[in-house]
């Protein structure tokens, strides 16, 4: 039960919430029942069928609907006196400015990407209101208190930046909805539109485009299932204008542009499989004379291997479609997962990879489950009733565990001090090493600014001289004159970058504002600095180390499979490794010194104190493992930071 003065805290209090997936509603419904009365919701999204095994706010018939909008919705209908304002919009809308985020006493972020909740950390920053974040992973899950001067902010420890995440996503689609359409059970809900553009959209009966019609040859019917996907699909989701405005718009892919019909037809060489009389050994690859697990096939070659082994489980596996779920041991669902995947990931512009990554991605997807969201979205409501109350002394981080240590699920911490060398939080300056008479200004806006420093709409000064900016209310010489800029090299500039210089980038939209200063350096390691520059300064930790109770070992080798992404054996009881999860990339593992943890810390703690009782609980929640909430867990690697605990 809430105290009075909490109470009054929680009633007086205004909150933005951003994200409304499987956090977001979970959090919505708490931050409702716990008598918060005043919530805004930022989400940019509509609702998915996969959507609706966790975000229990959402229902069949709500399917392309506003998260936000429906979110808000279905929170009236049992608390019809509250006010709940939604805004069905990306986070990173200049509509958000920092005045927007001032109203606010507290923001809570339920994000599921790097890119946003960069951005929303930096405008609270700017408006300085405190911004509790949060990320589930499976049974992982943390949530963090960030309170400008006071805490560390959400950047004072560089984040890698997500490598193979993007294809996550379509391998998922490739897996969970292409694969299963064709070969599953054919009456599951599902994501895929399946109405094709000559389905009249008033018949009922329409037909579904993945059945394949009587006396179809598998040929036509494999070019039409991939126009189908990867071309029409794609036309129809572009039509939306609304879902692109801050996002790259995919490219259609239609199969008589990648592959005309005469080399579908002498595709493979199915003879190849006849002596496999394991159905478990057939193989597209090997129809297709393609050896190498590791090569990285052409968008050519993985639409060969699309019709291959689609081929191959229409003539070879006919009995077991309709009843196939993915095994990433089955090679041939493999071959044509991976393939799928890949002509999407051409389409949306994101890097291909083999089918020994692609295997390796799709057997370690980490489900999400809702239990943690509904963890996790408790622990923000209590930490936000603190932060009303300006209570800095309880102010606690607290990771969810998967397996009890100490007989405990939930580990608080204490919140760590800011980074004195934070480019976002503080004013320190950031080096830049590269070669000025060859590194243009191209590249340290590209490979810098934007992808280092995450700017979006970034400026760049040398004293008074603005060499580049970005913007709707720009002349046309302005524009010529930056685009000229960019292709110079930086000592080529009007008003030349050379070693020494101090060049200053600016976001106007995250209101942020730093200073690089330039060394040049003539050469560059190609394969340990493919950039051709390196940024430094940010990661150095300011703190000396003095008092032992207060240090964190850094994370030195850790390497974290899914079930071992909080690994205990070994340790101290009072030191664990943590993982921060659930941010869109992989992040560097920290040893935290373990607080003494009491019931007043984490309050229903008790509720899951039995080790065996809440580890049962756990599993049977994996049961339901057809969430979609990726996360890949990687080898981790330390920051090599040394943090300082606030108290
Ligand atoms: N830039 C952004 N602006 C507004 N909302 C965002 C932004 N980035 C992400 N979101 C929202 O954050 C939510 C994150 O929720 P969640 O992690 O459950 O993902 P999801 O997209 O619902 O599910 P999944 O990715 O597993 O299909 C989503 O609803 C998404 O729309
Ligand atoms: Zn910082």
């Amino acid at each position: 039960m809430a105290s009075e003065q909490q109470l009054t805290a929680i009633k007086g209090a205004k909150v933005l919430m951003v994200g409304a997936g499987g956090i977001g509603c979970e959090l919505l419904k708490t931050l409702a029942l716990s008598g918060f009365q005043d919530i805004h919701i930022i989400d940019m999204d509509t609702i998915e069928v996969s959507n609706l095994n966790r975000q229990f706010l959402f229902r069949k018939s709500h399917v392309g609907q506003s998260k936000a909008k429906v979110a808000r919705d279905a929170v009236l209908r049992f608390r019809p006196h509250i006010s709940i304002t939604p805004y069905h919009a990306n986070v990173k809308d200049p509509d958000f400015k920092v005045d927007f985020y001032k109203q606010f006493n507290v923001v809570l972020n339920g994000l599921d990407n790097l890119d946003a909740r960069r951005h929303v950390n930096r405008l609270c920053l700017a408006a300085d209101v405190p911004l509790i974040e949060s990320g589930t992973t499976g049974f992982l899950g943390q949530v963090t208190v960030h309170i400008k001067g006071k805490t560390e902010c959400y950047e004072c420890h560089p984040k890698p930046a997500p490598k193979t995440y993007p294809f996550i996503h379509c391998i998922v689609w490739a897996k969970d909805l292409l694969f299963a359409k064709l070969f599953g059970d054919k009456n599951q809900d599902n994501d895929l539109n399946v109405r094709s553009s000559d389905a009249t959209s008033s018949s009922e009966h329409a037909e579904d485009v993945f059945e394949r019609k009587k006396g179809e040859g598998i040929e036509l019917y494999g070019r039409r299932i991939y126009d189908h996907v990867f071309g029409y699909n794609i036309e129809v989701a572009l039509s939306n204008e609304e879902t692109w405005k801050n996002r790259n718009r995919p490219r259609p892919i239609y199969s008589r542009d990648v592959l005309p019909f005469e080399q579908i037809q002498q595709n493979g060489n199915v003879d190849k499989n006849l002596v496999a009389d394991d159905p478990s050994s057939v193989s597209a690859m090997a129809s297709l004379g393609l050896k190498s697990p590791q090569d990285i096939w052409s968008l050519k070659d993985n639409s060969r291997i699309f019709f291959e082994s689609l081929k191959l489980f229409l003539v070879k596996r006919e009995k077991e479609i309709g009843n196939l779920t993915f095994d990433k041991d089955d090679q041939l669902a493999v071959e044509f997962v991976t393939a799928a995947a890949n002509i999407r990931a051409s389409s949306f512009g994101i890097p291909l990879h083999s089918l020994f990554e692609a295997k390796g991605i799709a057997g370690n997807i980490v489900h999400a489950v809702a239990t943690t969201n509904a963890i996790i979205a408790g622990l923000i409501v209590i930490e936000a009733i603190k932060v009303l109350q300006n209570d800095a002394n309880s102010y606690r981080m607290t990771y969810c565990l998967e397996h009890p240590s100490k007989k405990m699920l939930l580990m608080p911490v204490d919140p760590f001090e800011p980074n004195k060398s934070c480019y976002v939080c503080s004013e320190t300056p950031l080096l830049l090493e590269v070669n000025t008479h060859c590194s243009k200004l191209r590249d340290v806006v590209e490979k810098i600014v934007k992808a280092k420093l995450g700017m979006s709409c970034p400026l760049v000064m040398h004293g008074s001289a603005l060499l580049y900016e970005v913007g709707d209310d720009l002349d046309e010489d302005m524009v010529a004159n930056y685009a000229a800029n960019l292709d110079k090299v930086l000592s080529g500039l009007p008003s030349p970058i050379t070693g020494g210089t101090i060049l200053t980038v600016e976001d106007l939209h995250q209101e942020l504002l730093c200073n690089i200063n330039i060394k040049h350096r003539e050469e560059f390691d190609e394969e340990k600095e493919p950039d051709g520059m390196v940024l430094s300064g940010w990661t150095q930790s300011p703190v000396k180390e003095k008092d032992d109770n207060a240090s964190i070992n850094n994370g030195a080798s850790a390497s974290h499979a899914p079930s071992q992404a909080v690994s205990l054996e070994g340790k101290e009881d009072s030191e664990i490794e943590i993982v921060p999860v659930g941010t869109g990339s992989v992040l560097p593992g920290k040893k935290r010194k373990l607080l003494d943890i009491s019931e007043d810390t984490v309050p229903y703690l008790s509720s899951i104190t039995d080790e065996t009782s809440s580890k049962n609980k756990l599993e049977e929640i994996d049961d339901d493992d057809d969430g979609d909430d990726v996360v890949m867990l990687d080898d981790g690697c330390s920051d090599g930071i040394k943090k300082k605990r606030l108290r």
